[in-house]
């Protein structure tokens, strides 16, 4: 026996980083495999009997939708394929190797690959003693952190031996991930003078909200403005309270920023302000110089590099805006990968 190589510890835990899911290749194929699996989860489409959403969104939206939907993934794509993939395992690799041997660390996505079940088969090969589950979705939402959840419990309920299991169900008042996003933006606003800050997070329909507020707490309005014990888990209170501190981090006032929701889909009320809406308006106030940040994802993906990178950036251009510039994600940043860490130790 090599007596130099490091001995592996005997009792070890797991770690499963999760994201959202992307397709396997940017053709209209692989795209509408993809948008089958993440649009027939009730937790993402949960207002239609099943009699209804499956022959509605397998026969006319998906495959309606795929082929558009995979013309944008190509812009998206570059050699190393989808950045939200390959951001999550730059992550996974760095976060395993500043938490050392002690831990098994995984990467799954909750759509597609490399799937929750493949990543969870390799924490139990481990013989890891316990499983912490991190969702990499800073604000809580059900269509996002309680689908990966879910899975999660499906698959682990089924083992003969279930292990002790936690979940980091939000971080978006973490400290570690609030500094990395003001050291990102400090970044850029060396770098040019801005006028104005945009907050775009992915928007969900309001009645998600609704369902999973205490005794109806929330109500659009100022209920979202402190986070309580009453809206801890509100969506939309979380993204006010992000916004919040990395602002007080980038030392602005609140009439020097605004908080929007991006990516709507059907006719339902989604939550307001729409930043396509929002943006709009600036020009008209004087703002011609906008900083985006995009805090609900945190790699970058096609919501936050062609989205807000690219297509929000043209509709503020036309209506009359100068510079438009998108924060890019935390993807695999050191500050983000000691703030993963960080939280992981104290879970
Ligand atoms: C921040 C977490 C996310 C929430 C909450 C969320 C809710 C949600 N999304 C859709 C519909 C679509 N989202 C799409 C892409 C997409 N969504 C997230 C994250 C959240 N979604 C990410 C990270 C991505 C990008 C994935 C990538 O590969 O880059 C898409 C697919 C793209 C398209 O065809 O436009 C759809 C559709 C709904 C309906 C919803 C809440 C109900
Ligand atoms: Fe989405
Ligand atoms: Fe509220």
């Amino acid at each position: 026996m090599n007596s130099s190589a490091p001995a592996t510890p005997s009792r070890r835990i797991g770690v499963l980083l999760v994201n959202l899911g992307t397709p396997d290749s940017p053709k209209t194929p692989d795209v509408r495999r993809y948008l089958n699996e993440f649009l027939t989860d009730v937790r993402v489409i949960d207002n239609l009997p099943a009699v209804v959403h499956y022959p509605l969104f397998q026969g006319i939206v998906i495959p309606l939708r795929a082929p558009k939907s995979a013309k944008i993934y190509q812009q998206l794509w570059t050699e190393r394929g989808s950045p939200l993939l390959y951001h999550g395992l730059d992550l996974q690799k760095k976060v395993q190797a500043e938490l050392g041997p002690e831990y098994v660390v995984a990467f799954g996505m909750r759509y597609q690959n490399p799937s929750i079940a493949k990543a969870l088969e390799e924490l139990r090969e481990a013989a890891v003693e316990r499983i912490i589950v991190l969702p990499l979705f800073p604000q809580y939402a059900s269509a996002s952190t309680g689908s990966v959840q879910e899975k999660v419990m499906e698959i682990v309920g089924k083992w003969w031996i279930v292990p002790s299991i936690s979940f980091i169900s939000a971080f978006s008042d973490d400290p570690g991930f609030i500094g990395t996003i003001v050291e990102l933006g400090k970044r850029e606003m060396a770098k040019h003078q801005y006028d104005h800050i945009v907050f775009s997070y992915h928007g969900i329909p309001e009645r998600h909200i609704t369902k999973g507020s205490f005794h109806n707490y929330c109500q659009f309005g100022s209920c979202c403005d402190t986070l309580n014990d009453k809206n801890r888990y509100c969506y939309r209170a979380q993204c006010f309270e992000t916004s919040r501190l990395v602002a007080a981090g980038l030392g602005i006032t609140p009439e020097q920023y605004t908080v929007s929701f991006q990516s709507r889909l059907g006719r339902d009320p989604w939550l307001k302000p729409y930043t396509d809406f929002a943006l709009k308006d600036l020009p008209a106030k004087g703002i011609k110089n906008v900083l985006a940040f995009s805090p609900a994802f945190v790699a970058d993906c096609l919501e936050t590099t062609i989205e807000v990178g690219e297509e929000f950036k043209e509709l503020f251009e036309e209506v009359g805006g100068e510079h438009w510039r998108l924060v890019p994600s935390l993807n695999s940043e050191p500050l983000w990968v000691d703030a993963v860490t960080a939280m992981i130790r104290r879970s």
